[in-house]
């Protein structure tokens, strides 16, 4: 089975997503709409899943969605959804043949847009096609400037087939050190891509499907004590201690690099770094499979083994939630075992 057209439909939908979230993000107020929440939200997030939903619709119109958002907040308030409106009808590709003949052209109204962007409720599942969509990951990082992805995967019966990240504010060299800083944003864009059995690439977010990706491989390791990890910058998302610790036993030195989003994924799948773990604060907190199905498979298909801390793989089937699973621990495949192990002794599981 060949997915290409699902590759390209969704590098295409997340470049020109990513493009609408550059806009925003480049707005001193970030476009928020909720800010005090444990879950903020901005205009950005409505707008881009708008506009991925609506390219999946057209080429796709009977596979499931399971997004983020809805469009409650939007239908209650006019001037937010006129917002929001104005953002979506004024973003297109460069490429107007893309645009048209592959996106399918702009949302034709306001109303439209608002039922596109609640297109997104599907329960998820075991069985069928079914996409998944995080329009801004990591909005705590994209209000601090920091950095954030446009995300999407696609599920065939509960398997990572396609996925896809945009990350406007890492940097476009795969060479480049890892680091969190967005600096003065030159050289910034990249979109990484996989699907399954075929490699995991990146290339600029900016020509996006129309240029060639470059093979990305993780880094090949067999000293731990070498390694860089990543981690979340909120300390609510990912226990910092517990991280630190397992540093320490795999007799890491180098300070971990904290990093909002799946930029964490995108970054050690290109060698920027070798380790992501989250760690479980909360007992209760369910992962979301839109926050986990893209890095998942792009990391794996650039030679990691990703898992959580019991060693089971994501089971992205189970519905909205990984509620099978508890937290994640993504390293390269050759190694993974040994980091199982110490998250696992330090962590007493
Ligand atoms: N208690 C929690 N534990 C783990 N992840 C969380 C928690 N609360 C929120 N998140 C999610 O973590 C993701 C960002 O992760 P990161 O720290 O890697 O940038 C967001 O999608 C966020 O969801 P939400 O969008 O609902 O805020
Ligand atoms: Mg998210």
């Amino acid at each position: 089975m060949s997915y290409a057209k699902e590759l390209l439909v969704a590098q295409l939908a997340v470049q020109r997503a990513a493009r609408l979230t550059k806009q925003v993000f480049a707005d001193s107020a970030k476009g928020t709409v909720s800010k005090s929440d444990a879950s903020p939200v901005t205009i950005g997030d409505f707008g881009a899943q708008a506009l991925i939903i609506a390219a999946l619709k057209k080429n796709f119109p009977d596979d499931e969605i399971v997004a983020e958002e809805e469009a409650a907040k939007l239908r209650e308030d006019d001037s937010l959804a006129e917002h929001v409106w104005n953002l979506v009808k004024g973003t297109r590709l460069d490429d107007e043949k893309a645009e048209k003949e592959v996106l399918g052209g702009s949302v034709q109204s306001k109303d439209e847009m608002l039922d596109l962007i609640d297109k997104g409720d599907s329960k998820g599942g075991r069985s069928g096609r079914i996409w998944a969509i995080d329009p801004i990951d990591g909005t705590k990082g994209f209000l601090r400037g920091g950095q954030y992805a446009v995300c999407l995967g696609l599920m065939v019966d509960g398997d990572v087939k396609v996925g896809v990240l945009g990350c406007p504010n890492l940097p476009v060299d795969d060479a480049a050190e890892l680091s969190a800083d967005i600096g003065n944003g030159e050289g910034r864009g990249v979109i990484f891509s996989a699907v399954q059995g075929e490699g995991a690439t990146s290339r600029p977010l900016t020509t996006g499907a129309l240029e060639e990706g470059k093979r990305i491989g993780m880094k090949k390791i067999t000293d731990l004590s070498a390694a860089s990890f990543c981690e979340s910058v909120e300390a609510g998302h990912s226990n910092q201690g517990d991280a630190a610790q397992i540093a320490q036993k795999l007799g890491i030195t180098r300070p971990s690099v904290r990093m909002d989003s799946q930029a964490k994924y995108g970054s050690i799948a290109r060698g920027a770094g070798d380790i992501y773990l989250r760690l479980p604060v909360s007992k209760t907190y369910q992962e979301k499979i839109w926050d986990h199905a893209a890095g998942d498979l792009i990391v794996r298909e650039a030679g990691g083994q990703v898992t959580d801390v019991l060693g089971r793989r994501l089971d992205f089937g189970h519905g909205r939630t990984l509620a099978e699973n508890k937290g994640v621990i993504a390293a390269p495949a050759a190694v993974h075992d040994q980091v199982l192990k110490v998250v696992q002794e330090v962590l007493s599981v």
